[in-house]
Parts: structure tokens; C-alpha cells; sequence
């Protein structure tokens, strides 16, 4: 579908290789990947980091590795776009809070304020999340301009339809997503997040890692997929920045284009 005149945002997806349980190291790389990011031409407004990216799934050593309140990865990524002016989905972290550990996203303004805040409510247990982590319990929306609202999303969350409808039915026009999605679900990745962009007629963001932990490899392929359903970037499987734009009209055009919402039929999905 070709671009008209309209407003874009430009997302840059971080798609990174993670070192498991060094979160200095990993913030420092990360560093050098934002600065690359930004000093791109035209230069985006949206960044978006991978899930765990500060630890990977060190969960044996978590509760030592785990960022306390997520300060120090919080004031990191709040002067990073305070800085250059850029919006940032920080991805998530391991956030040591109220004597658990989250596995935590943060969102922060083009002034570096903290906009949102999402910690994953499906713990995935094929990677022991559930022995190591707390799931957070609530739905987190958050307006990445003047009528674009998006949904926070991380990893296995989008396996969950009810949450991205959820997100739908209360005003997200894009859902992102943090990932650490592994071989050989790529099928079920590429699938799921096409799924949710067309049923929802919503843009998809989704920045997964690369790189291997363990016996564990990661196989990148971020995605950008508009409304439509069309994949407007999809990363390879090395370390890459993956860009592309977003046109905030199109949602709003393709629900008119079938009316999917005005279809719905939530009276009948009740009855048992
Ligand atoms: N980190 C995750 O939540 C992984 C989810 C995943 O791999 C899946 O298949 O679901």
C-alpha cells in the first residue's frame, strides 16, 4: 500500500545478540546499537530493544542480576532519549521489585519521561520464566502520539489473542513486542504476529533477539506489519537494525475497509 503525504513514525528495532548475565556489557553494546540507530538518515522517532536484554535468561542467577526498581536501566534509557529526541520501548528487563523479579518494559517520551510501564503477565515455562519470575496483572496501553495509542506486548503474550483484542477494543493502533523467541517456532512467530496485525487491523512491532544461549538459538526476523497485514521490514538472522515507517492513517482506513469492529458479535461469544 504506498505512503501518502500523511504523518509517519519511523521505528528502528534493535535486534541484538544478548550476553547471558552481563547486564554492563549488554547496555554497553546496546549503547553503541542506539547510537548507530539514531544516527541513521532520516533518523527514527520510535526505538524498540528486545525482551531481557540487560541479563538473557540467566534465571539461576537472577536474583543477584536483576536491576533493583530497573533505576539504572531506567535512567540509562530516559537520558538516551531525552538526548536525541527519540521515543523508546525499552524492550524489557529483569526488574528486581517488592522482593520479586519482573520481567519489565519501559517506555520513555521524546523528553525522557517514563510513559508506561508492562511487565509480562504469561510466564513461559519452556523457558522456566515461571520458577524465577513474578507475572505482572495488568493491560498496559500508552499513546505514542496524539491519537496513536499502542499496546505493550512482550514475547509469549502474543500466543494470548484476548490480550492483543483487549488492547483493540480499548484504542491501540500498533501493538510491540520485545522478544527472546527461539528455533524452531519461527513459523509460530511469523504466524502469530501476522495473525494479531490482521485480525486487529493494528500494526505489529516486534524486535526478538539474535544469537545463541546455550543449546538455545535465537533467529531475529523483527517484523513490522501494517494493518493490512503487509510486512513493511523483517530482519535477517544476524544482528541488524531493522527499520521501517509506520503511516497513522492506515489503521483507521482499513477498519473503515471492513468493519470488523462494527461486526463483532459479543453477545453470542458469551453464551456457553
Ligand atoms: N521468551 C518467550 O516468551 C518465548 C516464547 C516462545 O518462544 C514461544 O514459542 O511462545
Amino acid at each position: 500500500m504506498p505512503l501518502t503525504e500523511r504523518a509517519v513514525l519511523r521505528a528502528a528495532l534493535i535486534q541484538a545478540d544478548i550476553q547471558i548475565g552481563q547486564p554492563e556489557a549488554n547496555r554497553l553494546h546496546m549503547e553503541v546499537l542506539l547510537e548507530r540507530a539514531v544516527s541513521a538518515e532520516p533518523k527514527p522517532n520510535l526505538l524498540v530493544l528486545p525482551e531481557m536484554w540487560n541479563t538473557g535468561y540467566a534465571l539461576e542467577q537472577i536474583q543477584e542480576l536483576a536491576d533493583p526498581d530497573g533505576r539504572e536501566s531506567r535512567e540509562w534509557l530516559s537520558a538516551f532519549a531525552k538526548r536525541h529526541g527519540v521515543t523508546i520501548v525499552g524492550g524489557s528487563i529483569a526488574e528486581k521489585k517488592d522482593g520479586g523479579i519482573y520481567n519489565t518494559m519501559y517506555v520513555f517520551n521524546e523528553e525522557g519521561d517514563t510513559t508506561a510501564q508492562y511487565s509480562k503477565i504469561h510466564l513461559f515455562r519452556l523457558m522456566d520464566e515461571e520458577k524465577h519470575l513474578e507475572a505482572g496483572d495488568e493491560i498496559v496501553n500508552f499513546a505514542l502520539r496524539e491519537g496513536f495509542q499502542a499496546g505493550a506486548s512482550i514475547c509469549y503474550d502474543i500466543r494470548f489473542p484476548e490480550l492483543a483484542r483487549t488492547q483493540a477494543l480499548n484504542g491501540v493502533k500498533v501493538l510491540i513486542v520485545p522478544a527472546e523467541w527461539p528455533h524452531p517456532r519461527l513459523h509460530h512467530w511469523r504466524t502469530l504476529l501476522m495473525a494479531r496485525a490482521i485480525e486487529n487491523q493494528m500494526y505489529v512491532i516486534a524486535c526478538n533477539r539474535v544469537g545463541v544461549s546455550g543449546s538455545t538459538e535465537f533467529f531475529g526476523h523483527s517484523l513490522i506489519i501494517d494493518p493490512w497485514g503487509e510486512i513493511v521490514a523483517e530482519g535477517g538472522e544476524g544482528e541488524e537494525i531493522v527499520t521501517g515507517e509506520l503511516d497513522l492513517g492506515l489503521v483507521d482506513e482499513v477498519r473503515g475497509r471492513i468493519p470488523v469492529f462494527e461486526d463483532r458479535r459479543p453477545d453470542i461469544y458469551r453464551k456457553p
